[in-house]
């Protein structure tokens, strides 16, 4: 395992398999490293896409960030080669796919399913926050699942070392918080205030702050417009953990710490993750 981020890789070390699907600045697909048989995601980005966005530094830098990332719950990125158009990303397999499918597939999740992913990813937040990283980009497609169905946050598309003044809008509004959808400075917090729009998603299906229009989710964002619809049920624990997750005062949100003792995760996170 050591030796084998170390070792030059290149295109000839890899059978290239089916795509496994379109992430930022490129394509992603199921490769086999020819002599170990392991197998991996092989993810092409395109270097004119690189200078086209001016993003060089960024790539670098995440690249470095990425490596130095060891946690069960955040796909690892094993090593990297280039060739002259292309930049190759060698990352961990999820031989689960996305949870994003297996929500939609479910409509909505367990209790306890759903204290586990929340579990899950405070813990991996945590390890982020104590190296100074911040994702800012954990959506449902960017959360993958291994083969015993453990959750991995994957695409890092965004993270930045510690704080940062601006972020590109790309996407869905549904999970940015209210300073960031003002574009405020904003810090860690962020995280948590996903953390709150994830566990609502789970249990019910949708993002709480969903509507017509984006100017819609905007006010409904900045307003927290929070309501629990009565079906399916939900435990008044869940509703509270949500409840101080969604708080627009950043500095009141439940610390990831405390939503690890909350009771709600307590009783119902599975501890194997
Ligand atoms: C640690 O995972 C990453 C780390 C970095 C980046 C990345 O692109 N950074 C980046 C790209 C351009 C500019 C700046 C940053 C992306 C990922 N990850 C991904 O893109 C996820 C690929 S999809 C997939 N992967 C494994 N198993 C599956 N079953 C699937 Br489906």
């Amino acid at each position: 395992e050591g030796d084998k981020e170390k070792r030059q890789w290149s295109l000839q070390d890899f059978e290239i398999g089916k795509p496994l699907g379109k992430g930022k600045f490129g394509r992603v697909y199921l490769a086999r490293e020819v002599k170990s048989k392991y197998i991996v995601a092989l993810k092409v980005i395109f270097k004119e896409q690189i200078e086209k966005y001016r993003i060089h530094h960024q790539l670098k830098r995440e690249m470095e960030i990425q490596t130095s990332l060891r946690h069960p719950n955040i796909l690892r990125l094993y090593g990297w080669f280039h060739d002259d158009e292309r930049i190759f990303l060698i990352l961990e397999y999820a031989f689960g796919g996305e949870l994003y499918r297996e929500l939609k597939k479910k409509g909505y999740l367990s209790e306890k399913q759903a204290a586990t992913y929340i579990a899950s990813l405070t813990n991996a937040l945590a390890y982020c926050h104590e190296k100074d990283v911040i994702h800012r980009d954990i959506k449902p497609e960017n959360l993958l699942l291994d083969h015993e169905g453990r959750l991995k946050i994957a695409d890092f598309g965004w993270s930045v070392q510690s704080r940062s003044k601006r972020r590109t809008m790309c996407g869905t509004l549904d999970y940015l918080a209210p300073e960031m959808v003002e574009n405020k400075a904003h810090d860690y917090a962020v995280d948590n205030w996903t953390l709150g729009i994830l566990c609502y998603e789970f249990l019910y299906g949708a993002p709480p702050f969903e509507a017509e229009s984006q100017k819609d989710t905007f006010r409904r964002i900045m307003k927290v417009d929070l309501t629990f619809p009565s079906d399916p049920p939900v435990s008044a624990e869940a509703k509270n953990l949500i409840s101080r997750l969604l708080v627009k005062d950043s500095s009141k949100r439940l610390s990831l710490q405390k939503i690890m003792e909350h009771p709600w995760i307590i009783k119902n996170a599975d501890p194997m993750g």
